[in-house]
């Protein structure tokens, strides 16, 4: 299978704090990666180098064998990013943010499908700002998959959304990754990680401490609930520091 990500020796200093550490890690076609760690840890830091929106400082990336760099246009066309707060216009509505943004790729997917999805179709004439913060959420997933992306990144995947809601879009995620869809994913939902991704990666303090899958970080650890496990590898105070 295709490497659709791959980072080598990802490092990212802002002044002399290092957010991203010499990190490597590859995501294949159709696979769901995802990127956990505690506020702060470096994932959107490392998201945005893989982007090519913040340049790293060492190290290199390649998003479907691209330069993010060198072939922005080009990867822009492909890939779809959620925002946590995106800029727009006060009284856009949400047709036209939809609208807009479609008008911004080469091929798209009617909007007004995966508005219906996502279950926010009779939405369609309010103000986004009108919006409750889990439609919104909503929203931003449904922009991030306008342009029939090969890849898309959810940054901070469900967070805002009710139990229900969540339910729906891992369903449908899991359907978009059935027909190919590489998915590169933040969570501090530990229960949406397990349903979620095939492998995974923890970062503690911009350095990786666990990479794998959610079984085998299971089996590394003395807990069997995935949040324990996680909590175990991340733990700033924990007794595992020596294991690292
Ligand atoms: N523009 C910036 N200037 C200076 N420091 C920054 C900047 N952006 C992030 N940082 C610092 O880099 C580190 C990593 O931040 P980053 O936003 O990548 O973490 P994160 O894992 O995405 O956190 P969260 O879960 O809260 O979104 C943090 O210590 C943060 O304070």
């Amino acid at each position: 299978m295709k490497d659709m990500i791959k980072v080598e020796k990802l490092t990212k200093k802002y002044g002399s704090h290092t957010a991203v550490d010499e990190i490597n890690l590859s995501v294949k076609r159709g696979t769901v990666f995802g990127l956990l760690g505690a506020n702060g840890a470096g994932k959107t830091t490392t998201i945005e180098c893989i982007l090519g929106t913040k340049k790293a400082d060492h190290g290199t990336v390649s998003i479907m064998g691209m330069d993010p760099h060198k072939q922005r246009k080009k990867i822009f066309q492909k890939v779809g990013v959620q925002f946590q707060e995106a800029a727009y216009q006060d009284k856009i509505t949400v047709s036209e943010l939809c609208e807009f943004t479609a008008s911004l790729y080469k091929s798209t997917t009617d909007f007004m499908e995966l508005l219906s999805e996502f279950g926010i179709s009779d939405k369609l004439k309010s103000p986004v700002k009108e919006l409750s913060g889990g439609q919104r959420q909503r929203l931003f997933i449904v922009l991030a998959l306008i342009p029939k992306p090969e890849v898309v990144f959810l940054d901070e995947l469900t967070t805002g959304l009710d139990a229900r809601s969540r339910r729906d879009v891992w369903k449908i995620l899991a359907d978009l990754k059935e027909m190919g869809l590489t998915i590169f994913l933040t969570s501090h939902f530990m229960d949406e990680v397990e349903v979620l991704c095939d492998q995974i990666c923890i970062l503690k303090r911009g350095k990786i401490v666990f990479y794998g899958t959610v079984a085998e970080a299971i089996r590394q650890s003395p807990y069997e609930k995935f949040e324990d496990v996680y909590l175990w590898f991340t733990d700033e105070e924990g007794q595992n520091d020596e294991n690292l």
